[in-house]
C-alpha cells in the first residue's frame, strides 16, 4: 500500500499505574496491526503541583491530581524495559512528555517520536526542549484556535522541526458534532504538513472517516474494556475494535490510492452486455396500435430488441403486427 495510514494506539493511563497491565497492553496492541504504541510520561514533581484540579476524579485514594500523577509514574529502569518490550514486538515507542525532565528521560530511553498533547500546544518551554532533540514531533490541536496554532506552527517551522499535526477535540468521549472532520483539510491547506486525527470518540467509524478525508496519522485510546476504571476508558477503543479499525482504514487507503477513471469504461464492456436491456411490450397489443410510454418494459438481455436507452424512438410509432405481452420490440415490428 502506497500511503498506509500510521496508526498509534494510545495507552495513556489505561494501565492505572500497574506495570504489569501496561506490559499486557504492549502484547495486546502488537497483535492488532497498528504501527505504534503511545504512552504519557508523567513525572509528578516536574509537571504538576497539589494545586492542579482534577479533570475526572475517580478515586478517593488520589486526594489531588498530583497524587494521581504520582500513582501513574514509572521509574527510569521500568521505562527502559517498556521501550525494550515495544522494540521486541515491533511497535514504535511514542510518548508525550509533560515536563522538560520527561524529555531528558525519553532521550535516554530512546523515544521514536514525541507527541505533544493538546494541553501543551503553547508550552514553548517544552516545545523548545523537544525541538532540541531533533526527533519527529506529532502535535495535537484540541482546544487551540488557528491564531494559537499559527504561533506554535511558526515556532516549529523556525526551529526546522520535523512535525505533523492532529485534529483533536478535547472531549471524552467526543460526540459526532464535536469531531471537526472538516479541520483535517483545513489544517492540510493551512500548514502544508502531514495531518492526522487524534480520536476520543470510542467509535471506529470516526477513524475510518478521518482517513477517508485525508488523515495520514490516526491516534486513538485503547482499553481492555470500556467499563474499567480510568478517565479515558469511555473514550477508548477495545483491542477487538482496534483490529477492525486497522483492517478498515487499510482497505479505505487502498481504495484512495487507486482512483478509477470514469472516462474509461473499457474493462466493463463485456459486463455491460449482460446488464443492459432491450425494449419489450408489457401487454398484448393489436396491429396498428400506436406505442405509448406505458406500453413499454425493459428486459434482459441487450440485443434482442431495440435498446431500452432508445425508447423515445418508438413512442408515437404504429405497430405493423400484433405483439404479445413481454415480446421484445424490434425495428421491423414498427412502421
Ligand atoms: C493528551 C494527549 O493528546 P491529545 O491532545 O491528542 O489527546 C497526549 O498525547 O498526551
Amino acid at each position: 500500500m502506497k500511503n498506509k495510514p500510521y496508526l498509534i494506539a494510545e495507552i495513556a493511563q489505561a494501565h492505572e499505574g500497574s506495570l504489569g497491565i501496561l506490559h499486557s497492553y504492549i502484547d495486546a496492541v502488537s497483535k492488532t496491526g497498528v504501527q505504534a504504541i503511545k504512552f504519557q510520561m508523567h513525572l509528578a514533581e516536574a509537571e504538576s503541583s497539589v494545586h492542579e484540579p482534577f479533570r475526572v476524579k475517580f478515586s478517593k485514594e488520589d486526594l489531588t491530581r498530583f497524587d494521581y500523577w504520582k500513582r501513574m509514574e514509572f521509574s527510569m529502569d521500568q521505562w527502559k524495559d517498556i521501550k525494550k518490550h515495544c522494540d521486541e514486538v515491533g511497535l514504535d515507542f511514542i510518548c508525550s512528555p509533560f515536563s522538560n525532565l520527561a524529555v531528558d528521560w525519553l532521550e535516554e530511553i530512546g523515544v521514536h517520536t514525541y507527541k505533544i498533547g493538546s494541553g501543551e500546544v503553547n508550552n514553548f518551554l517544552l516545545l523548545e526542549k523537544v525541538c532540541q532533540t531533533g526527533k519527529p514531533i506529532i502535535i495535537s490541536s484540541g482546544m487551540s484556535s488557528y491564531d494559537e496554532l499559527d504561533e506554535t506552527i511558526n515556532f516549529l517551522k523556525n526551529n526546522k522541526a520535523d512535525f505533523s499535526i492532529l485534529q483533536c477535540t478535547t472531549a471524552y468521549p467526543t460526540k459526532p458534532e464535536q469531531f471537526g472532520l472538516n479541520v483535517i483539510k483545513e489544517l492540510s491547506d493551512r500548514y502544508n504538513v502531514t495531518i492526522g486525527f487524534s480520536d476520543h470518540s470510542a467509535k471506529i467509524a470516526t477513524g475510518i472517516a478521518a482517513v477517508s478525508l485525508g488523515a495520514k496519522i490516526l491516534e486513538f485510546h485503547v482499553v481492555f474494556h470500556r467499563d474499567i476504571f480510568g478517565p479515558d476508558a469511555k473514550a477508548s477503543l477495545t483491542i477487538e475494535e482496534t483490529i477492525q479499525l486497522v483492517e478498515a482504514v487499510n482497505q479505505i487507503q487502498e481504495a484512495i490510492d487507486n482512483p478509477i477513471d470514469k472516462n474509461n469504461n473499457n474493462q466493463f464492456k463485456e459486463l455491460k452486455q449482460i446488464f443492459e436491456k432491450s425494449l419489450a411490450v408489457n401487454k398484448n397489443l393489436p396491429k396498428n396500435h400506436i406505442i405509448t410510454f406505458d406500453d413499454l418494459e425493459s428486459k434482459k438481455p441487450k440485443g434482442f430488441g431495440i435498446l431500452a436507452l432508445d425508447f423515445h424512438k418508438v413512442i408515437g410509432r404504429k405497430l405493423n403486427k400484433q405483439k404479445s405481452q413481454w415480446d421484445f420490440l424490434n425495428e421491423d415490428d414498427l412502421e
